[in-house]
């Protein structure tokens, strides 16, 4: 027989994958991470309520946000959309030789009373402080488990090692070897940067042993059905979908948008015939 965890974490899981085993998931930890200025563009947006409404309402898979906003703000997360609470973060105001470290904000007993279906934490792969994070990890990995909730490693390889070594932190090899140690390190889903290619996203994917791989949204692109392709091209490669935070909140009508990834993502349909369904094209 099971373990009650085992069970515990898997229909936990469930909440956020469709039977297809993909998923969409909106990230909404920027006002800590990066600071309000990345609402300007959109800033009725910084009202977590009005963004979580349409989000929803677009029929998201889940959402991810740090445990004070889902204090404010969680009860817009209907029963059937996952929620993932991020235990850890930083600011962007710290020293820039201090960025390349999150610090614990938060505790799995935090997000257990706020409702999680899943626990999140950071790990920058490669950075000078790599010892302080695996252990946050380690720590917050093995108690969810315990009480059976899946654990979220945002798998970010980063740092001056690196940058000398590999030139950017979006080289596959370098992407690749942070899925693995996420992996390794017990995470039951990994979100990561994309590599630049199907070719080379697909080793990321081989390299995660059969965990969930998705993508890190990354900056907006100006033309929507460009992020349309990149996420197609995710589900080729063999991801589980994508975690995407500014490319939904930075447009100013999100739910088309969503709509259209959705569609991608679990209807395998074309970019831009999705996008045309949506009224994008
Ligand atoms: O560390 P970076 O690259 O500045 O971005 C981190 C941000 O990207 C995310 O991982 C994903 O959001 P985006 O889709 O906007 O990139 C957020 O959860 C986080 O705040």
């Amino acid at each position: 027989m099971d373990a009650y965890q085992s069970v515990g974490i898997r229909r936990r899981l469930r909440r956020f994958f469709r039977r297809d085993g993909r998923a969409l998931i909106f990230a909404m930890d920027h006002g800590f991470e990066h600071g309000p200025t990345d609402f300007e563009e959109h800033w009725e947006h910084v009202n977590p309520r009005i963004i979580l409404r349409k989000v929803v309402r677009a029929g998201i898979d889940g959402v991810m946000m740090l445990p004070g906003i889902a204090r404010i703000a969680g009860d817009e997360v209907k029963p059937n959309v996952g929620l993932m609470i991020k235990l850890t973060s930083k600011t962007n105001l710290r020293p820039k030789d201090e960025q390349l470290l999150q610090s614990q904000l938060g505790f799995v007993e935090d997000a257990v009373k706020l409702g999680a279906d899943a626990i999140a934490a950071t790990v920058y792969w490669g950075s000078p402080q790599e010892d302080v994070m695996m252990r946050q990890f380690a720590e917050i990995a093995s108690y969810a488990h315990d009480l059976g909730f899946p654990v979220v490693q945002f798998a970010y390889p980063r740092g001056p090692y690196i940058n000398e070594k590999y030139g950017r932190k979006e080289d596959y090899r370098v992407v690749m070897y942070g899925a693995r140690a996420a992996a390794e390190s017990g995470a039951d889903m990994i979100k990561t940067y994309w590599t630049g290619s199907k070719e080379t996203f697909a080793k990321v994917v081989d390299a995660a042993a059969g965990v969930p791989v998705l993508l890190s949204g990354g900056a907006k692109t100006e033309n929507p059905v460009d992020f349309l392709k990149l996420v197609w091209d995710v589900i080729e490669a063999g991801g589980s979908g994508a975690v995407v935070g500014r490319n939904i909140f930075q447009r100013e009508n999100p739910e088309p948008f969503i709509k259209a990834l959705l569609r991608v993502i679990h209807r395998n349909e074309d970019p831009e015939e999705a996008a045309k369904a949506e009224g994008l094209l």
